[in-house]
């Protein structure tokens, strides 16, 4: 039997939405004839971002819950109570063979109802510190794929596979785009070209560094790919094409971003850095400070003791940047050194070994 029924959640951000992608196209390529659902939460990117890459979503309303008292807390209960009947609904007349979750909030109550309905569930935490929802979900849990070491400490040491962060197949192979893709952005061949990048959402302190940095960029003799942040698109497109530089939004074409880009600045999340790692050019991290338990600073530095990236801590940047990036532009040696040592730490086969784990389950082994 290959017709199986496959649903898969995670979403809010980007960082749970591209794993469950990579990780559904993969399994689509193994069994054409499957069936495949997202869960996602009402409003969320993963609503337009899912149809966008081929498959159907449906949507349920829920939100995280916020330290503070506010209307939006005081409806949690609620949209907890009308999430998981939802969540039933959707198990019930789509029937699936099994759940996977890759962190978020609408994937709380999606595996906890396909857990109770004792439906095979595997869940993928990207990060060295996992994410409420998972932490919750792990009891019940069959599998867990992980992308660091050290996560016994919050989920059940037997259903653990290390197996690294699923990565889009067209990031795999970056090398062979240079001319496309220089060409597809417009870009001068054989000037330097920084991508920025913020995370899937855009980071405002990267934003305003390279706001006051413009003058200083343009006598680098750099031209920049500058990913703002559908948030602060409005604030920041009066600079698009001037001084070498464009402004977007949000980037649907990441392989062409990373196979044009000769040097990239970065946030620190678990997919940037995965994919980063097989990108293999040279990195500067500049990681959220405002993320559970400083995990962006714990994914840069995994990276930075294997002298494979920089890092920039944000408090550091009007100090810092100036010398740090002049200096790597000039230095060829450098760029190739970390280059090549943040290749060394790419996971390659994440993708396809969390494939074969749901294939297991699939098959109940
Ligand atoms: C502020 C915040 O809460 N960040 C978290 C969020 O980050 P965030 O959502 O930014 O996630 P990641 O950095 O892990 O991944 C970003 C993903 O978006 C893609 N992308 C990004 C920009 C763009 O223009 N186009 C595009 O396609 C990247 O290629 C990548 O696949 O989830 C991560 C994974 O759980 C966490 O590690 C981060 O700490």
């Amino acid at each position: 039997m290959s017709n199986y029924k496959i649903i898969l959640s995670g979403g809010g951000t980007g960082g749970h939405i591209y794993p469950a992608i990579a990780i559904a196209n993969e399994l689509k390529s193994r069994f054409p004839d499957a069936k495949f659902l997202f869960v996602g939460a009402k409003d969320r990117m993963e609503m337009e971002k899912v149809p966008q890459a081929g498959y159907e979503i449906e949507g349920l309303w829920i939100s995280g819950i916020q330290r503070k008292l506010t209307l939006k807390n005081l409806m949690f209960p609620f949209k907890v109570i009308s999430s998981l009947w939802k969540a039933r609904k959707i198990i019930k007349s789509f029937k699936p063979n099994v759940a996977i979750g890759t962190g978020g909030f609408a994937s709380g109550p999606l595996l906890h109802v396909a857990a109770s309905n004792k439906i095979q569930t595997l869940i993928q935490e990207q990060n060295s510190y996992p994410g409420i929802t998972n932490k919750l979900l792990a009891k019940k849990a069959n599998k867990i794929c992980v992308a660091y070491d050290g996560l016994e400490r919050f989920f059940p040491k037997d259903k653990i596979i290390k197996t690294g962060n699923p990565v889009r197949k067209g990031l795999l192979d970056i090398d062979s785009k240079t001319v496309e893709a220089k060409n597809f952005f417009n870009l001068k061949h054989g000037k330097y070209t920084l991508l920025v990048i913020g995370g899937s959402l855009g980071a405002g302190r990267i934003n305003e560094l390279i706001e006051t940095k413009l003058d200083f960029l343009d006598t680098q003799n750099v031209q920049v790919i500058w990913q703002c942040g559908k948030l602060y698109y409005q604030q920041y497109k009066i600079y698009n094409h001037t001084k070498n530089i464009q402004v977007y939004e949000f980037l649907n074409n990441m392989d062409f971003a990373y196979a044009a880009a000769d040097i990239i600045i970065s946030r620190a999340g678990a997919s940037s850095v995965s994919e980063l790692c097989i990108v293999g050019k040279p990195v500067i991290f500049v990681p959220s400070p405002n993320v559970a338990e400083d995990h962006q600073t714990k994914n840069a530095m995994s990276i930075v003791n294997n002298n494979a990236a920089l890092i920039i801590n944000e408090e550091d940047l009007d100090a810092d940047f100036e010398n740090k990036f002049s200096q790597l532009v000039a230095s060829p040696e450098k760029q190739k050194e970390l280059g090549n040592n943040i290749k060394s730490l790419a996971l390659v086969n994440a993708t396809k070994q969390i494939a074969d784990e749901v294939e297991k389950l699939l098959k109940n082994k």
